[in-house]
C-alpha cells in the first residue's frame, strides 16, 4: 500500500510529506520511502500559526478559517507530491500543533486523579479528504490521551520498526521544534519487542530559531548551517542556570511543547544574555550548546544506560554545529544522523505517521504506553472516508 505521511511540527516550518510504500502486519513491516517534498507554509499562515502558538487571542470564527486553511495547505502538499510521485492510497496526516499541554499529574495520590492531557492540532483530516479525494487518518493523538497518555511522542514504536538493531542499544533524537528521544534496547525480532523508553526531551531548534528571527529583525527564520553560532562563544554558566527549569528534573512520561520552550523562556534567556553582555551570536551559541547539553543531561539521568549509537533526525540534524555540541556532550557515543542507517533524517517522522496510518487500517495499536505513561495500548487515529476491514 502507498501511503502519504504529512506533518508539520512546532517548528511551524512547513509541511513535510513524504510517499511511503508499505507491506505487511503489525511489526513484521517493510517501509520504503518513494519520495520526499518540503512544503512551505505561506507566510501569512505561517504568521498567523506562529501567533497562536505564542498565545495571541483569537474569535472562534477566526480558529475555524485557520484550520481549514491549514488543512487546505496539507491538501496541497499531498497533491504536490502525488503529482511528483505517483498515486497513493491513503492519507495520514498529523497536522499542526498549535497547543499541547501535558498530563497534570497530582503531587499525591489522594490530590484526585491526573488531569488529562490536551492537545491540538489543526488541519482537520475531513477537509484533506475532500480535498484530496483520498481516505484520510487524522487525529493520532487523541485516543493515547483518552487512555491516560501524554498523547506524545509517538514516533518511538516506529523507531522501534525502523532502527532497533540486534545487538546494539540505540537512540534516536528527534531535533525538530522540541527534541525527542526513542531509547532502543538490541531488539533480533524473533522474541517479543523489548522495552522501548521515550519522552520528549526539551528544547531543540525552538529556542535558536526564535532567537535568530528575534537578533535578525525578522530577516532570518533560523540558524542556517548553525553560521551564527559558529561564531559565538557559548556562556556556561548561563547553561548551567536554565537546566535548573524544573522540566528536566521531571522523571518520564513527560511531553512539552512551544507553551514552555518558547518566546517567555527565550525572553528570560535574553535577559539574562543581556546582563552577561554577550553579543547575539554568543546567545544563539548559548543556546545552540543549551539544547545540545539539555539532551544529553536527560540521557545521564533518565536512561537506564547510554546507548551505544545515538541517531538524530529532524531539522536540527542538518545544523553541524548542533551536531558537533551532541557529540562533544556525548563524546562516549557514536553520533549520526539516521541517513548513516539509511532512514531519512528530514522524512522520518512523516513517514512515522505514514506508517501509524497503516496501523490504523489494521486495526494495530500504535502508542506504547512505557512512552506515552498510557494506561492500555490503543489504535490511534480517526478515519475520514474509510471503510475498515470487519
Ligand atoms: N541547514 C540547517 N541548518 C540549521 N538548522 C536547520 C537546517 N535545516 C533545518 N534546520 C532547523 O530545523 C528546523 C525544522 O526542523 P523540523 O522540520 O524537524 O521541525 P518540526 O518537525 O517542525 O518540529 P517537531 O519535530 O518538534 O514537531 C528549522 O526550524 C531549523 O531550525
Ligand atoms: C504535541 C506535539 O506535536 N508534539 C511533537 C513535538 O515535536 C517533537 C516532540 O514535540 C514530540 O513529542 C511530538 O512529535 C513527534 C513527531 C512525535 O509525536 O513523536
Amino acid at each position: 500500500m502507498r501511503v502519504i505521511g504529512l506533518i508539520s511540527g512546532t517548528s511551524v516550518d512547513g509541511i513535510d510529506a513524504a510517499l511511503v510504500e508499505l507491506d505487511g502486519q503489525g511489526y513484521d513491516l517493510t517501509v520504503s520511502l518513494v519520495e520526499g517534498l518540503a512544503y512551505p507554509y505561506p507566510d501569512e499562515l505561517r504568521r498567523q500559526i506562529l501567533a497562536l502558538c505564542a498565545g495571541e487571542a483569537i474569535a472562534l470564527d477566526q480558529l475555524a478559517a485557520l484550520d481549514d486553511a491549514v488543512a487546505q495547505t496539507f491538501a496541497a502538499a499531498a497533491q504536490a507530491l502525488l503529482a511528483q510521485a505517483g498515486p497513493a492510497d491513503l492519507i495520514a496526516s498529523h497536522g499542526q500543533t498549535v497547543f499541547h499541554r501535558p498530563v497534570g499529574r497530582p503531587a499525591r495520590p489522594d490530590q484526585g486523579p491526573a488531569q488529562l492531557a490536551y492537545t491540538l492540532q489543526l488541519g482537520r483530516g475531513v477537509a484533506i479528504a475532500q480535498q484530496t479525494n483520498l481516505p484520510t487518518v487524522s487525529n493520532f493523538r487523541q485516543a493515547d490521551i483518552e487512555a491516560g497518555g501524554e498523547g506524545a511522542p509517538l514516533a518511538p514504536i516506529v523507531d522501534l520498526c525502523l532502527l532497533s538493531h540486534p545487538t546494539e542499544r540505540r537512540c534516536v533524537q528527534n531535533l525538530g521544534g522540541i527534541g525527542n528521544v526513542a531509547y532502543l534496547p538490541p531488539w533480533n525480532r524473533q522474541g517479543s519487542a523489548p522495552k522501548v523508553l521515550g519522552w520528549d526531551t526539551g528544547p531543540a531548534n525552538s529556542l535558536i530559531d526564535i532567537a535568530v528571527h528575534s537578533l535578525s529583525a525578522g530577516a532570518l527564520t533560523y540558524d542556517v548551517d548553525g553560521a551564527w553560532a559558529a561564531q559565538g562563544v557559548p556562556c556556561l554558566p548561563l547553561i548551567s542556570r536554565w537546566l535548573e527549569h524544573p522540566y528536566f528534573t521531571q522523571p518520564p512520561p513527560k511531553s512539552t511543547g512551544r507553551e514552555l520552550f518558547g518566546w517567555d523562556f527565550f525572553n528570560r534567556c535574553r535577559q539574562d544574555a543581556q546582563e552577561e553582555g554577550l553579543a547575539p551570536q554568543d546567545l544563539v551559541a548559548t543556546l545552540t550548546e543549551f539544547t545540545a547539553a539539555s539532551v544529553a543531561h536527560e540521557y545521564r539521568t533518565f536512561l537506564p544506560a547510554l546507548p551505544d549509537r545515538l541517531l538524530v533526525c529532524g531539522g536540527g540534524s542538518q545544523n553541524p554545529v548542533l551536531m558537533a555540541c551532541l557529540q562533544a556532550q556525548l563524546p562516549e557515543i557514536v553520533v549520526q544522523t539516521t541517513d548513516a542507517v539509511g532512514v531519512s533524517a528530514n522524512y522520518k517522522e512523516a513517514i512515522a505517521f505514514a506508517v501509524l496510518g497503516y496501523w490504523y487500517r489494521q486495526g494495530f495499536p500504535g502508542n506504547l504506553p512505557t512512552v506515552t505513561g498510557a494506561s492500555r495500548s490503543v489504535v490511534l487515529g480517526q478515519g475520514h472516508n474509510i471503510a475498515l476491514p470487519r
